[in-house]
């Protein structure tokens, strides 16, 4: 697979101040990406760590309904970016930047340039992890983070749908490729439990991604279920892990947090190991 979009790969600068960087993925859109990465930035937030989120969905920026923000960021010195706080979280995204219904149109170098100013061009500070929403599909975006930065690893969502899971698939076999660690598999709408019976319905096949981390010799994170309440969240801006973790919606999400973080850290103190012994 070509490795880069000009020839010569450049070699990724870690971002100073930043611990970990987290791209979510999954290959197939609409499987809770977004959701995901909201509710986790959230969470690692309320759990007392520092925490950046970067919405590289450029064509498709959901982030800033999600968050509940909508405001520009102000440019600092130095023509750095200060990023939005919302929820104690810092965000970017294009969708702060070039608010409205218009359809981002751009071929993929620019694509490229903002995703290297989302990374550098930010200031971040201090952060325990930042994470990044990437985009449905297998491709540029990828690309363009682990050419600027090191990523500590990665974390698909799938749902346990057939379809679903043949797309997560893709996103493993395409994070293998540029040598970026899974950390893991979320399952997001695992199951549904009916609010009139209480009995769990299993719509799209509970447990596959289960099934798929132990086939890839993977951990798997966690189950989100589908619930309307995590739909309603998003779309209001205020993601259901600012319930905190006793609350029902939440809890699944600061269980998932947990995971990702002591994994990320353990990565991280991994690669510093290899560099250090070579
Ligand atoms: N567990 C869940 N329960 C209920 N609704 C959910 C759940 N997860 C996601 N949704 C809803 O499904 C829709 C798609 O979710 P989201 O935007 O997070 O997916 P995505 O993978 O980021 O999509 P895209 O590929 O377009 O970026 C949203 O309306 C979201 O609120």
């Amino acid at each position: 697979m070509a490795a880069s979009t000009h020839g010569v790969a450049p070699t990724p600068q870690s971002l100073p101040g930043v611990a970990n960087i987290v791209a979510i993925g999954s290959g197939k859109g609409g499987v809770g990406k977004t959701t995901l990465a909201v509710n986790l930035a959230v969470a690692l937030a309320k759990l007392g760590h520092k925490v950046g989120l970067i919405d590289a969905d450029i064509y498709g920026p959901n982030v800033p309904l999600m968050m509940g923000s909508g405001k520009q960021p102000r440019i600092l010195e130095g023509n750095m970016i200060e990023p939005i706080l919302a929820h104690g979280v810092k965000v970017i995204s294009i969708g702060f930047i070039s608010p409205g219904d218009k359809p981002m149109v751009m071929r993929g170098p620019m694509l490229h340039q903002i995703i290297r100013q989302f990374l550098q061009q930010v200031e971040w500070g201090e952060l325990d992890f930042l994470l990044v929403d990437l985009p449905p599909g297998t491709g540029d975006v990828v690309i363009s983070l682990v050419q600027t930065v090191p990523l500590t690893g990665a974390v698909v969502v799938s749902t346990p749908s057939d379809v679903s899971l043949q797309d997560a698939r893709k996103a493993l076999e395409m994070f293998h490729q540029v040598n970026v660690e899974v950390l893991g598999i979320v399952e997001n709408m695992s199951h549904f439990t009916c609010p009139h019976c209480h009995q769990e319905i299993d719509i799209f096949s509970k447990g596959g991604a289960d099934r798929m981390a132990r086939q890839f010799s993977i951990a798997f994170l966690g189950s989100i279920e589908l619930d309307p309440e995590i739909r309603h969240g998003g779309d209001t801006g205020l993601p259901v892990a600012l319930a905190g973790e006793g609350s029902p919606q939440g809890d699944q999400f600061f269980k998932v947090a947990k995971q990702v973080a002591a994994l990320a850290v353990a990565q991280s103190a991994k690669t510093r190991d290899v560099l250090e012994i070579s």
